[in-house]
């Protein structure tokens, strides 16, 4: 599985068909974008965004975000094209809509390898995010992670879930817990990243805090969005806060020493720290590296001793 791939917290979709706001895309400060070809695209406009994410693509070389492209589904008339027209500039990956099945994934990776190989890119270069977005996606979601190597996160798609499962989206979000929890436990199974849905009331800057507070807790690492002035509260909410860092940096200082001493357990202010308590804190800690909030990585074999 692909692990290690640069941690995506925020994945910005933008419509393919509107020139204005891709042009924008440089300067957001956000981990990738989306540029879609799907829902947000109209069917008349299919063949016209196309072109106009080629020539976007074209001239966009300084690349700091990761760049996706969410393709038509597998089963339209226009996702093969869709690959033709933006493969030869090099996005990072494909955003794959409707990935209800492993064979849907299999096939597109077969087909990317045939683009790399004639395009002389790396073989593996293009990866794959699969959304998961309905009933059966959602039963699949473990086959769907390993059904490539490709494959580096999985996302949940909460409008099209709720539609096939015939039900309403609400804000406290009752309705996806099963389906979430399903999605992460396949990624993390995986060894892959867990990519939340999109949260559509751009203008409810709380309930967008509340929800991706949630899911943080529930496993996932990213988030999708749909409007720029949502990445700076996603990063925030991602980012381990003060408080967290400091308590990390106490766990490891205290198995440090009981590890001097002979011990595996040790008393931290009245709390049992064992073997699972450090390997959280070291993610913290990584995590915090990761993103600048600490000067120094941490090592793992000093905490963990050598094999
Ligand atoms: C269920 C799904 O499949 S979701 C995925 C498909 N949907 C999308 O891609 C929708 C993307 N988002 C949008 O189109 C818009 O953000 C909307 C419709 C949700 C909200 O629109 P608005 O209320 O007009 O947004 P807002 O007032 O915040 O826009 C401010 C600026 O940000 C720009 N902007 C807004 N959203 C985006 C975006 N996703 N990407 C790039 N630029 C954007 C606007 O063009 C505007 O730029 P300007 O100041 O240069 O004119
Ligand atoms: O990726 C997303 O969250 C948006 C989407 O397509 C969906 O929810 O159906
Ligand atoms: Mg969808």
């Amino acid at each position: 599985m692909a692990k290690n791939f640069k941690l995506i917290r925020s994945l910005l979709y933008v419509p393919g068909n509107m020139p204005s706001m891709l042009q924008n895309i440089p300067i957001f400060d956000c981990d990738g974008v989306i540029i879609d070809l799907e829902d947000a695209v109209p069917i008349n406009e299919k063949d016209a965004a196309r072109i106009l994410v080629k020539s976007f693509l074209k001239i966009f070389h300084d690349r700091k975000q990761l760049i996706f492209i969410r393709i038509n589904p597998i089963d339209s008339k226009w996702w093969y094209e869709d690959l033709k027209a933006v493969l030869p500039e090099k996005p990072d990956g494909i955003r794959l809509p409707k990935a209800d099945t492993p064979e849907i994934v299999e096939r597109l990776d077969t087909v990317l390898t045939e683009f790399e190989e004639e395009l002389g890119f790396e073989i593996g270069h293009f990866k794959i995010i699969p959304s998961i977005e309905s009933a059966l996606g959602v039963i699949n979601s473990i086959k769907i992670a390993r059904s490539s190597k490709r494959v580096i996160a999985l996302a949940f798609g909460a409008e099209d879930y709720t539609a096939s499962m015939e039900i309403e989206r609400t804000k406290s979000g009752e309705e996806l817990f099963h389906a979430r929890t399903r999605v992460v436990w396949a990624a993390k199974a995986a060894g892959i990243q867990a990519i939340d849905t999109i949260f559509a009331d751009v203008s409810d800057m709380d309930g967008l805090r509340k929800e991706t507070e949630l899911i943080k807790k529930l496993g996932f690492t990213g988030k999708s969005l749909v409007n720029p002035r949502q990445i700076d509260v996603v990063h925030d909410v991602f980012a381990p806060s003060k408080e967290e860092i400091e308590y990390a940096l106490q766990v490891v200082e205290a198995i440090e020493r009981a590890r001097e001493m002979g011990t595996g357990v040790v008393s931290l202010n009245g709390k049992m720290v064992d073997a699972p308590v450090v390997r959280r804190a070291v993610r913290v800690l990584k995590t915090a590296y990761s993103l600048g909030l600490i000067d120094e990585d941490i090592d793992e074999e000093v905490i963990y001793g050598e094999e």
